[in-house]
């Protein structure tokens, strides 16, 4: 088994390497001090994510689906867990174990109280100290420092090819999930929303349409059309909200049209040496680079956005253009 995860003790063996996929209620009771209020790192759609520490002192993050949570059925919770488990990439949110166990508890039926086999459904994660790229971007001390920007907008990008090369959508690709550890790293999380496709692109019936405003590809949100591109799109809104520190969707528009326009007529080659004062050559050229990029990514014409391929390989210098 991998350990490469471990950053408590240079890659060696610890509890966590060798822990079992599937961890008892209790045990997960017993490191978040019976899911207590203070280890609440956040709370998302789904449910809340606690800060769990092993007996060796070795943080995880234990996502508690809520009761009535869509995702917390038997059949999405396992598909979450064996998508998740089987994903193993530097730039993808490790899943280091699970538990989904029945537990009788008095619940309120009809006006009638009574027991009830309630399952409780956890995922247990690598622990991410620097949380979200949302929080790192927007938040007080904000993250200025290009170079690591950079980085992060590399990294996720290397992370989407690694998911789109095993046939995976993720579907809900946006700052709140980019998570960074201690050495900034990204990783991407939050494969709940994510499925399996044989094909290159599946229709879905536009009810089901998943995924968060702002982020949702306009095929994907008017037709239900899901390809690969969908993802390109919220990348390209990732990647432009990385590189001009601008938010997406400001005043929670429903839409990324206006910042889409913004960014298009305002993030000239001039307004970029304005934004970056005192910076050489080529950090503008990554600026502008990614511009582009990120603008490419948001056309609604999903054939003219390029490939994760053909971007990490711009990204890295390899090529010029989408040809
Ligand atoms: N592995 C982790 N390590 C450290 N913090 C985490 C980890 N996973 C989640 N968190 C924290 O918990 C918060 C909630 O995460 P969660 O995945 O439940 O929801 P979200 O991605 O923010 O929103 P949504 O569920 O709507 O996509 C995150 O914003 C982050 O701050």
């Amino acid at each position: 088994m991998s350990t490469s995860w471990n950053r408590t003790g240079e890659n060696k063996p610890t509890v966590l390497s060798t822990l079992p996929k599937e961890l008892p209620l209790d045990f997960l009771k017993t490191i978040t001090g019976q899911f207590a209020e203070e280890r609440i790192l956040g709370v998302g759609a789904f449910g809340t994510v606690y800060e769990g520490t092993m007996p060796d002192g070795q943080k995880i993050a234990v996502k508690r689906l809520a009761e009535n949570s869509p995702i917390a059925r038997d059949k999405a919770f396992n598909s979450e867990v064996q998508n998740i488990m089987a994903l193993q990439h530097e730039n993808i949110v490790k899943l280091v174990g699970f538990s989904h166990e029945g537990q009788k508890k008095v619940v309120l039926n009809n006006g009638r109280y009574i027991v009830a086999d309630i399952v409780e459904s956890l995922l247990c994660y690598e622990y991410l100290s620097q949380g979200s790229l949302q929080k790192n971007l927007f938040e007080v001390p904000i993250l200025t420092d290009w170079d690591t920007r950079f980085k992060i907008i590399k990294g996720i990008c290397k992370g989407l090819v690694f998911v789109h090369s095993i046939g995976i959508v993720h579907m809900d690709l946006k700052p709140q999930n980019i998570l960074l550890d201690d050495k900034m790293v990204p990783k991407i999380a939050d494969f709940g929303l994510s499925r399996l496709f044989g094909q290159e692109q599946t229709r879905m019936n536009t009810q089901n349409v998943v995924g968060s405003y702002g982020y949702i590809a306009p095929e994907y949100l008017y037709r239900g059309e899901i390809s690969n591109k969908s993802d390109i799109y919220s990348l390209g809104l990732l990647i432009l909200e990385t590189t001009t520190m601008q938010k997406n969707c400001p005043g929670n528009e429903p839409s990324a049209g206006s910042f889409i326009k913004s960014v298009r007529e305002n993030w000239t080659p001039n307004h970029i040496v304005s934004q970056f004062p005192g910076s050489d050559g080529d950090r503008l050229q990554q600026v502008n680079k990614c511009i582009i990029i990120g603008l490419e990514c948001v056309e609604i014409d999903r054939q003219k956005r390029p490939t994760i391929e053909n971007i990490v390989d711009r990204l890295n210098g390899l090529c010029s253009s989408t040809s």
